[in-house]
């Protein structure tokens, strides 16, 4: 296999790493119960759902602001996220009462004080937040809709920083899904980054992170 050019790890300490390890465990032992991901990525949980939610860490957040996952089941991205983020705040959104259960125990235990689960629609979350985050929930028209309803402004004028939007993780030929974003959201920008160039890992050949921002207008309007 090809060498990775970069790896999400390794940006993260000790600490971190050992944070996230114990977030495995407790996500492989309440993955018996409740179905928080499909039992036959469990096996592979390191890689296809910590790594990958990491990916997210490409860019990061400023420290100070605010973000909403939104269908976070078992708080992927979410959790790994808050670890990896510790000075930001994190809004973990579930439809499902069971999942936003586990993902309030898991922050209890690893001592996350950064996180804050809500079970309902994300149609109907009553929060804000400056950055939306999710993984393997729904059509970008959908999670664009949602965003738009609940973002605060915040200045990211870092390049090292995401830029204020919607950041996800995808998979497959998105061509339908833009078409449509497009057709809902007129002049939203979308740029997709593969993440198989990043990590050379197998699992990851056909995984996206995809950016969707509005650019300001010329007129300075929103
Ligand atoms: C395929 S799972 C992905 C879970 C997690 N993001 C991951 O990557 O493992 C989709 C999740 O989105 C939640 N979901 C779907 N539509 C939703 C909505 N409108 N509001 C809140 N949660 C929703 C489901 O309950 C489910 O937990």
């Amino acid at each position: 296999m090809p060498q990775s050019t970069w790896d999400p790890f390794d940006g993260l300490s000790d600490a971190q790493v050992e944070q996230l390890s114990a977030y495995e465990s407790l996500l492989e032992q309440f993955n018996r119960r409740v179905n928080l991901v499909s039992p036959e990525s469990a096996q592979r949980m390191w890689n296809e759902h910590i790594r990958h939610s990491l990916c997210l860490t490409r860019r990061s957040f400023p420290a100070g602001s605010s973000i909403v996952d939104w269908g976070t089941g078992g708080g992927l991205p979410a959790i790994p996220l808050a670890i990896a983020f510790p000075d930001i705040t994190v809004y973990a959104v579930d439809s499902v009462g069971k999942k936003v259960r586990a993902v309030r125990t898991f922050a209890r235990r690893l001592e996350l004080e950064n996180v804050f689960a809500w079970n309902g629609r994300a149609e109907e979350w009553t929060g804000s937040a400056h950055f939306s985050v999710s993984r393997a929930t729904a059509p970008l028209a959908d999670l664009w809709s949602w965003h738009e309803r609940i973002v605060a402004p915040i200045d990211a004028d870092s390049s090292d920083h995401w830029p204020p939007g919607l950041i996800c993780l995808k998979g497959g030929d998105l061509s339908v899904e833009i078409q449509e974003l497009h057709h809902e959201a007129d002049g939203v920008a979308v740029v997709e980054e593969g993440i198989y160039p990043l990590l050379k890992n197998d699992h990851f050949r056909e995984k996206k992170i995809v950016a969707v921002t509005r650019p300001p207008s010329p007129s300075g309007d929103q």
